[in-house]
């Protein structure tokens, strides 16, 4: 069976910006791929170009093994980053609209199903106008699952949900993985995509600059990172030898490494310098290899 999705050299621009450069990526079938990257990197517009919405100036994009947009938009949902709903439809009325433009009738039990799970079977006969944002944002991701999609594209589905919210968006997405469906998502949430993703593409200034598992690309940065944490306030952690940045987060500190430091030698020196409570040899984490590669050279300098 194809891939979910093929992509193969894309290139997207608008006027001289290059805003997706030469793109290849395959999104094997029936797994989450999270799509990471800075604001402004390119996530939208590839998201896009699946959906067809942009054309790509060169390259070429299979969705399930389709190159024709009609071939597979059955197939396919998309929650857009930008929500936008009928606001004076009812909740159920429009969740039923939605299933009907992709050919699917006579869904009134599973739509009561979807809105019992999201917690919001006592509006289905509200008006979408009277919807919070967060109400708003589950009522489109029913909208966008109720037809039962082999390929399900989230952009950014747990921007603005509460913490109950998201882990009720998690769940879902979770179990529509092992219900077969493929799905994409982008996201900002680092520690969601470690914890959801079975693989991780991001992307910076257009180009792909990571793909793969979570492992396969802490693997490439290797044991670089020591979490310690000392007793006291402020603990003198300058002038490690080996450390060429340190990362503060108050009551626990992360160093990174340079290659072949002797841990054990700074181990000796912390507990020269104070009580060492906590020392830990690490893989760095998503967040700190985004930070690495999106953050400009000057910024991400050695303290
Ligand atoms: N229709 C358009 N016309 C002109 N420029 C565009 C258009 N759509 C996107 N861009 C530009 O392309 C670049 C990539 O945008 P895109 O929306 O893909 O980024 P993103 O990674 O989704 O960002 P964010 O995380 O902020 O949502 C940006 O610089 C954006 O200004």
């Amino acid at each position: 069976m194809s891939d979910a999705i093929e992509i193969n050299n894309v290139t997207k621009s608008f006027g001289n910006f290059v805003a997706v450069n030469d793109l290849s990526l395959r999104v094997p079938r029936n797994t989450i791929y999270g799509f990471i990257g800075p604001n402004g990197s390119g996530k939208t517009t590839t998201l896009r170009m699946i959906m067809r919405i942009y054309a790509p100036d060169s390259g070429h994009l299979k969705v399930l093994g389709e190159e024709i947009f009609q071939a597979y938009s059955d197939k396919i949902s998309y929650l857009p980053e930008e929500r936008g709903l009928y606001k004076n439809m009812k909740v159920k009325e429009l969740i039923r609209f939605f299933a009907r433009l992709k050919n699917v009738r006579n869904c009134d039990a599973d739509i009561e199903s979807w809105l019992d799970r999201m917690g919001l079977l006592d509006w289905q006969n509200k008006r979408v106008d009277t919807l919070s944002k967060g109400m708003s944002q589950k009522v489109q991701f029913i909208s966008a699952v109720i037809a039962k999609p082999e390929l399900l594209i989230l952009d950014e589905p747990f921007s603005g949900l509460d913490p109950t919210n998201r882990t009720v968006m998690q769940d879902a997405i979770l179990s529509l993985r092992k219900a077969g469906t493929t799905v994409i998502f982008s996201t900002h949430d680092m520690s969601v995509a470690e914890k959801m993703c079975d693989f991780i593409f991001m992307i910076h200034k257009g180009r792909k600059v990571l793909d793969g598992t979570l492992q396969q690309i802490q693997d490439t940065y290797g044991l670089d990172t020591l979490k310690v944490q000392l007793e006291g306030e402020s603990p003198n952690l300058y002038g490690l030898s080996g450390v060429e940045k340190i990362t503060d987060f108050g009551n626990a500190q992360e160093l990174r490494l340079a290659r072949n430091t002797d841990t054990q030698a700074i181990l000796g020196e912390l507990m020269r310098r104070g009580r060492v409570r906590h020392f830990e040899i690490t893989k760095p984490s998503l967040q700190d290899i985004f930070v690495r590669i999106a953050t400009p050279e000057s910024e991400n300098a050695s303290p």
